[in-house]
């Protein structure tokens, strides 16, 4: 076989706090996450992709929030794991397309960031990694401002 594809979706409640983690990048905000990890969705939605890819579960099977390693975890060190997880299988991301479900904070003034970051986690191009944003148009739960959510999907090729 020469391709996996995998996809993944994410969704974190605002709650009080200064800032969100999106991507592995610190986004000043008027509202936190509520999470056991950095509650980076950015980064959940991109590890369940990898996962699901290879039918390896998810996230939360391989980080249980039942462990306490995982409590405030940077997201990064679950994305370098989960790509290890792929390489040592003999695949890696070929490109990975992420988007971010938000009315606020703004998310294209770190898009690059993000998506440098992201690249340099999984040993890829940063053409290789896309990051983008819409609102709900007011509708729903991220239309109220009472959470975030990503959405990723992801290409395997043999590494
Ligand atoms: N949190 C967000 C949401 C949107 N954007 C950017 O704004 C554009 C327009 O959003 P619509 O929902 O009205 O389509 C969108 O294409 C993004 O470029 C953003 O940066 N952050
Ligand atoms: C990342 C983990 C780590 O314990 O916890 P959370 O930060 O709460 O995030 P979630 O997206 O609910 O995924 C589950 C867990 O794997």
């Amino acid at each position: 076989m020469t391709f996996r594809i995998g996809q993944g979706f994410d969704v974190h409640a605002f709650t009080d706090g200064d800032h969100v983690m999106l991507g592995g990048v610190r986004v000043d905000h008027d509202r936190g996450v509520d999470a056991h990890s950095d509650g980076d969705v950015v980064l959940h939605a991109l590890c369940d992709a990898m996962l699901g890819a290879l039918a390896l579960g998810d996230i939360g099977r391989h980080f249980p929030p039942s462990d306490a390693r995982w409590k405030d975890a940077d997201s990064r060190t679950l994305l370098r794991h989960c790509d290890r997880l792929l390489r040592e299988r003999g695949w890696r991301v070929g490109n990975a397309d992420v988007t971010v479900i938000c009315e606020r904070p703004k998310v294209g003034p770190h898009a690059e960031a993000m998506r440098e970051g992201i690249a340099t986690d999984l040993g890829i191009g940063v053409d290789d990694v896309s990051v983008k944003a819409t609102t709900s148009e007011r509708l729903g739960f991220t239309g109220r401002g009472e959470g975030i959510a990503a959405q990723a999907v992801c290409l395997l090729v043999r590494s």
